[in-house]
């Protein structure tokens, strides 16, 4: 008999086909922001789960007393409780690598956009406010030849390094808690501790994982290392990041301007204020956002829960 796999938010026709070759599929697409409960009457009889965000912790596995495997397709995965999966036996699987180059992308859009004022020239544009030659008051800061510093030079780091050193000759400094020798060999990156990265740098891209170290692991104190020019980027989680501290430090330009994809709250709320800074491009966590890559990513994420409801190990097994 075949596995039953509920498939539990929207995926390309291509990766429900691979599926249905192998397993029973049960299809119950919902939006990010749904609970999760118009989900549990398939979970009874689930032994393989695909999707992404959802929390899958006790409660969840409790209704699922079949489930043999978890299949993310995403890169983090602080939505997988993984004590539990594993004290279940569950074997759980996320999907990096794929996505590193458009995360990267966009990143730089970001960081261009930040440091040139796209947006906000944009919106300055269509408002009919380029009534004269532009003077200094629409002035940006340069990318190139700056010094940028990663908060979490992995995978996606590297990628972001890799364009930043050899597309703009930017210095790179970056801060892990171990080294990275790939990229302090290819991209002459330098370890710095955090308070000396967030005073050397003129961006700042956090791209660590949510953790319970890494949560708010900037806060007022931080930006406050921070050069009065500095612009702070945010590709990771929106909770590494205390974002009323963020704001405020907008808000008194003791930081030049953010970049940010991910934020405390997802969907952003329309009444943010960080929708109402100028000095904010925000993107509505987009990072691997193209069709390549998210097709890429599913269909990782079948090969993962595939070979994991057969018994073999999965590239990317977390337990
Ligand atoms: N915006 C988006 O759409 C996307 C966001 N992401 C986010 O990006 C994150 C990173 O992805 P990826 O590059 O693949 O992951 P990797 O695991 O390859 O890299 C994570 C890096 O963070 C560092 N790190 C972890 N904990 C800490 C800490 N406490 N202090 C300092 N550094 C730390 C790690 O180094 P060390 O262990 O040495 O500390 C490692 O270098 C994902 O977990 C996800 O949250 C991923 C994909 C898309
Ligand atoms: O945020 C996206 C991911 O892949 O992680």
């Amino acid at each position: 008999m075949k596995p039953k796999v509920v498939v539990y938010r929207k995926v390309y026709d291509e990766v429900l086909e691979r599926l249905a070759e192998a397993c029973e599929v049960v299809y119950r697409p919902q939006p990010r922001e749904a609970d999760g409960s118009a989900l549990y009457e398939a979970l009874g009889e689930a032994q393989g789960l695909l999707g992404s965000g959802l929390r899958i912790d006790e409660a969840l596995l409790e209704r699922s007393p079949q489930l043999r495997a978890v299949a993310n397709f995403s890169a983090g995965y602080e939505n997988l409780d993984l004590e539990a999966l594993q004290r279940r036996g569950v074997t759980a699987t996320n999907t990096p690598g794929v996505l590193n180059d458009t995360v990267a992308d966009c990143v730089m859009a970001l960081m261009l956009a930040a440091g040139r004022r796209v947006s906000e020239l944009d919106r300055a544009m269509r408002a009919g406010q380029w009534t004269t030659s532009i003077d200094e008051e629409w002035f940006g800061v340069d990318v190139h030849h700056r010094t940028l510093g990663i908060i979490g030079m992995g995978e996606i780091g590297q990628a972001v390094a890799k364009r930043a050193r050899l597309g703009f000759d930017m210095r790179i400094v970056y801060h892990n808690r171990s080294r990275n020798e790939t990229a302090e060999q290819r991209y002459e990156a330098q370890w710095l501790s955090l308070e000396a990265l967030l005073e050397q740098s003129d961006y700042v891209c956090m791209l660590t994982p949510l953790t319970p170290q890494t949560e708010r692991m900037i806060g007022a104190a931080e930006l406050a290392c921070m050069k009065p020019t500095g612009i702070f980027l945010n590709a990771s989680r929106g909770r590494t990041v205390d974002e009323a501290a963020l704001i405020e430090a907008l808000r008194e330009r003791r930081i030049l301007a953010a970049g940010l994809d991910v934020f405390e709250q997802e969907p952003l709320p329309a009444d943010s204020p960080l929708l109402q800074l100028d000095n904010v491009v925000c993107v509505p966590h987009i990072g691997s956002a193209t069709h390549e890559t998210r097709l890429a990513m599913q269909l990782l994420s079948v090969r993962n829960l595939l070979d994991a409801l057969r018994g073999e190990t999965p590239p990317n097994r977390l337990v």
